[in-house]
């Protein structure tokens, strides 16, 4: 087969005394036995998506190996060495609980230790949202979890914190890639300097669950948290070390877990993908749910930030809300809480991104608080808190699961959330109704919005050129029209230009650029499509809404909402 120039460049780079013997003895095997892999591997550097650097584990520029993780740790302890001279720098490390991150996680601190800088690494595999605490508790100006979150068990990945708690986001995000790219691989210091390197474990996990539990618990009465019933799931990733724990110290007496997936394992085991969006992941705790009669059911993703909520509805049958949904019970509560301690007053704010449901900003206007929205991903929720410390930030998520509960852990947060999902539904409970029920009531007040995602999967250099085509052409050939519906309005996020197409006119996206269509038509629905930032995917986000007059009209009204979308999935052959 031929290989292309470049990436043969790149792959002879691989075969000097730079790698270790294996490494260079995998590559020549690769050469002779399977050069589409090895043009796969080479033929770009993995690059910092959504949530941070994520790729398959294997040799090569474009994988997760030692290498590409050392280079971004020498670029990054670079940076911070610059950053904050005289100053005893500190990193903090976790890592979740698939193949190799332990490893990992060693290989990282060992570089950092190398260039000078204090580490603290967490013995075992630990949550994300706890990382996100860590850094921040022990005073670090950084943090790195080893995860690549809920992807498939040939992934793995580096995300990226900051001082503040957040992930990665300008200026410093492009300053560190800058700095990486500058490197050669042959520039990494991989000798651990092992007196700056300190384990971490109980002490952290103590606060951290306690702190957890005061960010997440709002007034329930004793009887009502142990007269819930609660199904849990970690799908063998990190929540097991903090979740069943906060749980009990709360006072949730009822908890069932799935204990077929209690134990971490990289390789998923019970699940085709451990990812509580795909509802076959959930099956096994739905399962439990019916045997035990539970209430509510939850699952989170191996790095617990993300979780799945599950609820019975109106014919008392288990169903999980999609991210949306699980958003707007959640910011409804808690603005409900902040009102009803009178905390309201002009400078609070919720917050979600441009692919997420806009029913956000129907609540923001209900409770008189600011709506802020930024692009896919958390880490653009944690700069808002960062931007405006002079506004109270409530809440807020995505179209995604996974929810970010006040200013504590800078990130979406599964420990947290799941204690809120617990607090809402044992409240509910005790008025007599499911998380569902209190759905349709949201739904009764503020106008029904109904949301789905249609994610295509292309993988490989021909996915990503695909995906990349179907992006020109969905731009070269805007939609006109959707349902019988004109299409009233177009945002391209990547030139940053929104137009109006009934004034014929164009105005100024103030957001950074990235790669994301919407369109608005006129009977309200909004269409977005995007590739997505951490998977080999393109994503589109359809919304449609109507009003509802009550709850017994809420199948129905489903229903034509159901049917709206498959219409507009339809008209843009889908
Ligand atoms: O994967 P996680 O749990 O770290 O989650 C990350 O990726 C999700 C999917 O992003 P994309 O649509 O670009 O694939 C984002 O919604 C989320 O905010 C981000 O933290
Ligand atoms: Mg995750």
């Amino acid at each position: 087969m031929y290989i292309k120039p470049e990436v043969l460049e790149r792959v002879n780079s691989w075969l000097t005394p730079t790698f270790d013997k294996d490494t260079q003895d995998q590559i020549k095997h690769m050469i002779a036995s399977d050069p589409k892999g090895l043009e796969e591997s080479f033929y770009k550097d993995l690059e910092f998506g959504t949530g941070g650097m994520r790729g398959v584990m294997g040799l090569g520029t474009n994988r997760i190996n030692k290498y590409t993780l050392g280079k971004n740790t020498q670029g990054l302890s670079n940076y911070l060495n610059a950053s904050f001279p005289g100053e005893n720098v500190k990193v903090a490390i976790a890592y979740d609980c698939r193949h190799n991150s332990k490893t990992f996680g060693k290989v990282v601190a060992d570089v950092f230790s190398a260039n000078g800088i204090q580490v603290f690494l967490f013995a075992d595999l630990r949550p994300t949202p706890e990382l996100s605490f860590a850094l921040k508790h022990l005073g670090c100006h950084c943090g790195i979890v080893l995860t690549a979150s809920h992807n498939p068990p040939e992934y793995n990945g580096y995300k990226v914190y900051w001082q503040d708690g957040g992930q990665l986001v300008p200026p410093q995000d492009g300053e560190i890639i800058t700095e990486i790219n500058q490197l050669e691989y042959s520039e990494i210091k991989f000798e651990a300097n092992s007196r700056l390197i300190e384990y971490i474990g109980k002490a952290v996990d103590d606060v951290f669950i306690d702190d957890s539990i005061k960010n997440g618990s709002f007034d329930t009465s004793k009887e009502a948290r142990e007269n819930l019933n609660v199904v849990f799931t970690s799908l063998h990733g990190t929540s097991i070390m903090s979740i069943p724990e906060t749980l009990k110290r709360a006072g949730y007496t009822n908890v069932n877990i799935v204990e077929e997936q209690a134990d971490p394992n990289g390789d998923f085991p019970t699940v085709v993908s451990p990812n509580p969006e795909e509802p076959e992941a959930l099956r096994m705790a739905m399962a439990l749910a019916e045997k035990v009669d539970g209430d509510i059911v939850i699952g989170t993703d191996p790095d617990c930030d993300r979780l799945g909520v599950v609820t019975r509805n109106l014919e008392n049958e288990l169903v999980i809300l999609n991210g949306n949904q699980t958003m707007l019970l959640m910011t409804d509560f808690l603005l409900e809480q902040w009102k009803n301690s009178g905390k309201i007053n002009g400078n609070q704010f919720i917050a979600s991104t441009i692919v997420s449901t806009p029913m956000m900003s129907v609540l923001a206007d209900a409770y008189d608080v600011e709506y802020k929205i930024g692009l896919t991903g958390f880490k653009w929720i944690a700069k808002m808190i960062k931007d405006f410390p002079e506004l109270d930030f409530i809440g807020g998520g995505e179209e995604s699961f996974g929810f970010m509960v006040g200013d504590f852990v800078r990130d979406k947060d599964a420990v947290t959330s799941t204690l809120l999902a617990c607090e809402i539904a044992a409240q509910a409970k005790a008025e007599g109704k499911s998380l569902y029920e209190k759905l349709i009531d949201l739904y009764v007040k503020h106008g029904f919005y109904k949301e789905r995602l249609i994610s295509l999967t292309k993988k490989g250099i021909e996915g990503a050129q695909e995906i990349k085509q179907m992006m020109i052409d969905a731009r070269e050939n805007p939609l006109k029209e959707v349902n019988g519906s004109k299409v009233v309005r177009i945002e391209d996020y990547q030139l940053s230009v929104a137009k109006d197409l009934i004034n014929n006119s164009e105005s100024t996206i103030n957001i950074p650029k990235s790669n994301v269509l919407i369109y608005y038509t006129e009977d309200g629905s909004k269409i977005a499509l995007r590739p997505s930032g951490t998977e080999p995917k393109i994503k589109f986000y359809i919304s449609v809404n109507t009003k509802l007059d009550n709850m017994s009209a809420f199948k129905e009204t489903e229903q034509l909402l159901e049917n709206r979308i498959d219409t507009i999935l339809k008209d843009m052959n889908l």
